[in-house]
């Protein structure tokens, strides 16, 4: 008898109140699945919330010997120092790991919600994790950061409960997604749909629309990487088994993209997918509020802003225009750009930079440097 060795996360979990969406729709009975790293000072002025991506969950760092996406920024001595820091972060509703989503079952029958499950929008994410965050009894968050669609939700955070706010620092990301953003989650969209598996989102206990989810992982991966990357990874390279003059063909690149879109069918779920590009296509700071300068207005946090200037999906000259109107109207912001071969994803994997610029940012803002 073989005992497994494999160290899962465990996440703790908190029950919503009904949730009005922006919708007009009320989520019953949904939870958030979260974590936290380091402790809640007895002032509870400590903590700082982290929004993950679209496909990203509540491990951002270590726990349970169980490595996070953003370990490489968070424990001690880094910007996000446990020592020093109360890290949360919640899975987004819609997602599908922990937090309720299309996946979960509908609490009037059981079976799982696939397409009755509302649309939600970044919106309606950041009103879940309030409620979260106060359950905690914290009053104010010391800081509020995410990269691209976490960066969505930072921008909200800000404008929704600015009073709750210090500071925020969105990375990669946009206060309005992009007409091209929209074009690509589009066709990724359609990848899932158009796959015969999919069923009208029906397929729990069925076939699992494998085709459609890897397609649209393949798309993703192309946004989320850049030109000279790509490149210089891959170039032309082929496997040699192959004939180059059979469709069957296969160049480095493609087995990359191939080889990520199964990754992503391992361990994601194809509805949840549809529900976020849905959520960040939606996403529009302006909505329902009036002027772009308006909505700025309403901003008090300290920002700290991060584009990358190789990123396709999220150009960081948003970003930077953004900082530039907040300043022109007296709101406290920096910008920083990072110059990375990575693309759109260099803030999973640009550590250096990272910690450099947050975690002096953050000891600015308590007043340690
Ligand atoms: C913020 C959030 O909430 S998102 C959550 C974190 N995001 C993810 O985990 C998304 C999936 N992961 C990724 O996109 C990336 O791994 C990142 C961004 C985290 C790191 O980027 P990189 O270090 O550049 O990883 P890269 O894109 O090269 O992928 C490496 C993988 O591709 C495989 N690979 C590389 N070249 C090839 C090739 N030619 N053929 C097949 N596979 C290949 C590697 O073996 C490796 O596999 P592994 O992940 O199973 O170890
Ligand atoms: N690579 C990210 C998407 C873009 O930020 C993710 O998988 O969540």
């Amino acid at each position: 008898m073989s005992v497994s060795t494999k160290k899962e996360v465990v996440r703790k979990f908190y029950q919503l109140p009904p949730l009005e969406l922006q919708s007009g729709k009320v989520l019953n009975e949904a939870v958030l699945a979260y974590e936290t790293f380091g402790t809640l000072n007895q002032a509870k002025d400590n903590a700082i919330l982290i929004c993950h991506a679209l496909t990203g969950d509540s491990h951002a760092g270590s726990s349970d010997g169980v490595p996070g996406w953003w370990d490489g920024i968070i424990g001690p001595g880094k910007a996000l120092d446990t020592e020093h820091y109360f890290i949360i972060c919640a899975n987004v509703i819609g997602g599908c790991y922990g937090s309720t989503g299309p996946a979960s079952r509908h609490p009037e029958d059981g079976k799982p919600y696939g397409l009755r499950f509302p649309v939600v929008t970044i919106r309606d994410m950041v009103q879940a994790q309030y409620h979260l965050v106060k359950s905690l009894g914290i009053e104010r968050l010391l800081s509020v950061i995410g990269g691209s669609m976490g960066g969505m939700q930072v921008f909200e955070w800000a404008v929704m409960y600015p009073e709750f706010v210090e500071t925020y620092i969105p990375i990669a990301t946009s206060a309005r997604f992009s007409a091209m953003g929209i074009a690509w989650n589009n066709i990724m969209r359609q990848a899932i749909v158009n796959d015969p598996d999919w069923c009208q989102g029906n397929y729990y206990g069925r076939t699992f629309p494998k085709k459609g989810l890897n397609l649209a992982r393949r798309l993703g991966m192309i946004t989320y990487r850049s030109f000279d990357l790509y490149e210089e990874r891959f170039g032309r390279e082929m496997n040699p088994l192959c004939n180059p003059f059979s469709m069957e063909s296969e160049y480095e690149v493609e087995r990359y993209l191939c080889y990520q879109g199964n990754k992503l069918v391992e361990r994601f779920d194809a509805n949840s997918y549809l529900y976020l590009l849905k959520a960040m296509d939606l996403h529009d700071i302006c909505r329902g509020r009036g002027e772009y300068i308006h909505v700025l207005e309403q901003i008090s946090a300290h920002g700290l802003f991060i584009g990358i200037d190789t990123d396709f999906l999220f150009p960081a000259q948003e970003l930077k225009q953004t900082a530039e109107q907040l300043k022109s109207i007296g709101k406290p912001v920096q910008y920083r750009e990072m110059k990375s071969i990575y693309g759109h994803d260099a803030f999973l994997i640009e550590w250096d930079m990272m910690n450099e610029w947050i975690g002096h940012f953050l000891s600015e803002r308590r007043g340690t440097v």
